[in-house]
C-alpha cells in the first residue's frame, strides 16, 4: 500500500511533457516481434508492470528479449521455435496480455497454464476462449474456462468468421492472432471500430491482412518478418494531463509526440466539444501510427453527451472525463459504456463513489453515468481500488479540490505510467506540497 496526500494546485499548469509509450502498441510490438523472424527494435517502449508481463510471457516461451531503458530488442526465430514453458505464465493485472496471449497460445502446438492477479482473475475470458475454441483451441478453467487460471492446449486451428459480440479490441486482436496460425481465412466483423493497432502492426510485419469496412481478414500464408517499431506516447496517459489543463484555470500545456490514431482520439473530440482549446502540431505517421503534439488550454466548459461510436475511442479515458465534467456547466451524460464495469475494477461504480465522496454530483447508470456540473470538489480520503486509471483521475482531482485529497494506494499507477508523479511535479509549481 502506498498512500499519498496531494495538495490543491496553487497556480495554473504550464509547460511541455514527453508522454511515455503507448501501452497497447508496446504489448503488440513484443507479441509480433516474438512471432517474427529477425531482430525487432522497439523505440520508446513503455516499461511498466503490464508490458513487463508480456515480455516475461514471451521469455518463458523461449524468446530472447533485451531491455535497455525504453529500447527493446526482440530476437525472433519464428513461431515454430517457441517452447512449451515448464511453469505457468503469470499475466499479473494485464487484460491485454491475457486476451492477446491466449490468441497466440491457442495457435501454438504446446500446453500452457496461465494465471493472473486477484483482479484479472475476476475478468471474463470467455470472450476470447469462445471464438478461439471454435477455431480448435482447447481450454479448461473455472466456469467452463471463463476465468483464469486456465489450461491451454493449442494447435491445429481453422479459420472462422466471427462477428464481435462485444466492443473490444482485445477480442478482435486475440482472434486475429489465432488467425495467424489457422488453416484458411479468419474473418472478424466489427460493427463499431475499436483501436486498430493490431491490424496496423500486423501489416507492418508483413502479414496477409486486409480490412474492408470492418471485415478484417487474415491468413497464415505470409510469415511475419521483423521490423522496427517506434511507439508513440500513450494518449490514454496524456489524457490525465489534458484533463488537468482543461480544468485548472489559466492553464496551457503541451504534450509531445502523442499517438493520434483516430481509434484513440475520442478524448480530443469530447474536450473540444466541451469548450477546451486544443491544437495539434508536428504530425507525422510511422508504421501506420500517427503522432503529434497536443496543446490544451483552459476555457469555460459545458456538459456534453458521450455515447455510441465514440465510446471505444475513449473507453479508458471515461473516469477522467467524468472528473472534467464535474467542472462543466450543465449535465454530462455518458451512455453505452457498459464495458467499463469489466475493467481492472468496475470503473462506473468506482468513479461515482469516489467523485461523490469529494463533493461531485454524479449518478451511475447501467451503462454509464450522469454528472451534474459544475460543482466544487472538497477533497478528503479516497480509494483507488487498485486501478491505475482511478488513482490517476483522483490525483488530477486534487489539483482543483479545496483541501488535500488522500488516495489510499497509488501503487497501481505502475501498471501504465510509472513516472506519473514525476511528470505531475514538472507541471505544477507547488510540488513541495506532495506528502506521503
Ligand atoms: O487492446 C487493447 O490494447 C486495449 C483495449 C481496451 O480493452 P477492450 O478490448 O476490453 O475494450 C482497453 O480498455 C485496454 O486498456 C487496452
Ligand atoms: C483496461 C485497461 O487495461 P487491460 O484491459 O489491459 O488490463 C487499461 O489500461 O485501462
Amino acid at each position: 500500500m502506498k498512500e499519498l496526500t496531494l495538495a490543491p494546485a496553487q497556480s495554473p499548469i504550464s509547460g511541455k511533457l514527453q508522454i511515455p509509450g503507448d501501452k497497447s502498441i508496446s504489448h503488440r510490438a513484443i507479441i509480433l516481434g516474438s512471432l517474427a523472424t529477425g531482430t525487432t527494435t522497439v523505440t520508446d517502449f513503455l516499461r511498466s508492470e503490464d508490458t513487463r508481463r508480456t515480455v516475461e510471457g514471451f521469455r518463458q516461451l523461449g524468446v530472447k528479449i533485451e531491455e535497455n531503458d525504453s529500447l527493446l530488442k526482440i530476437y525472433g526465430n519464428g513461431p515454430t521455435t517457441l517452447n512449451e514453458p515448464s511453469n505457468p505464465i503469470y499475466f499479473g493485472n494485464s487484460g491485454t496480455t491475457a486476451r492477446l496471449m491466449l490468441g497466440v497460445l491457442a495457435g501454438l502446438p504446446i500446453f500452457t497454464s496461465v494465471y493472473g492477479d486477484p483482479h484479472l482473475t475476476q475478468r471474463p475470458m470467455d470472450r476470447v476462449v469462445g471464438p478461439l475454441s471454435e477455431m480448435g483451441g482447447k481450454f479448461d478453467g473455472r466456469n467452463n474456462g471463463n476465468y483464469l487460471p486456465l489450461a491451454v492446449r493449442g494447435g491445429n486451428l481453422k479459420g472462422i468468421q466471427y462477428k464481435l459480440p462485444v466492443k473490444s479490441a482485445q477480442v478482435k486482436s486475440a482472434v486475429l492472432l489465432g488467425g495467424l496460425f489457422a488453416e484458411g481465412t479468419t474473418e472478424v466483423i466489427e460493427e463499431i471500430p475499436s483501436r486498430n493497432h493490431t491490424e496496423n502492426m500486423l501489416r507492418a510485419f508483413g502479414a496477409d491482412i486486409a480490412d474492408n469496412d470492418g471485415h478484417i481478414r487474415i491468413t497464415n500464408e505470409r510469415a511475419l518478418m521483423a521490423t522496427d517499431v517506434i511507439v508513440p506516447g500513450d494518449i490514454s496517459s496524456a489524457a490525465f494531463f489534458m484533463a488537468a489543463a482543461a480544468i485548472v484555470p489559466e492553464s496551457k500545456l503541451t504534450l509531445l509526440r502523442v499517438g493520434l490514431n483516430h481509434s484513440r482520439t475520442g478524448i480530443i473530440d469530447v474536450l473540444s466539444e466541451m469548450g477546451a482549446q486544443i491544437s495539434i502540431t508536428n504530425q507525422q505517421t510511422v508504421g501506420g501510427e500517427t503522432f503529434g503534439d497536443i496543446t490544451v488550454a483552459h476555457r469555460p466548459l459545458n456538459g456534453v453527451v458521450i455515447e455510441g461510436e465514440i465510446i471505444p475511442r475513449l473507453i479508458d479515458e471515461i473516469p477522467v472525463l467524468a472528473l472534467v465534467a464535474t467542472q462543466a456547466k450543465g449535465n454530462t451524460v455518458i451512455r453505452d459504456a457498459e464495458e467499463l464495469r469489466l475493467k481492472e475494477t468496475d470503473r462506473i461504480a468506482a468513479t461515482v463513489e469516489e467523485l461523490t465522496s469529494i463533493g461531485a454530483k454524479i449518478e451511475g447508470t447501467d451503462d454509464g453515468m450522469v454528472i451534474k456540473g459544475s460543482s466544487d470538489l472538497t477533497g478528503g480520503q479516497t480509494k483507488a481500488y487498485n486501478d491505475h486509471r482511478i488513482a490517476m483521475m483522483l490525483a488530477v482531482a486534487s489539483l482543483i479540490a479545496k483541501q488535500n485529497v488522500v488516495i489510499d494506494d497509488v501503487s497501481s499507477i505502475d501498471i501504465s505510467y510509472p513516472n506519473f508523479f514525476w511528470d505531475l511535479r514538472k507541471i505544477i509549481s507547488n510540488h513541495s506540497t506532495f506528502a506521503t
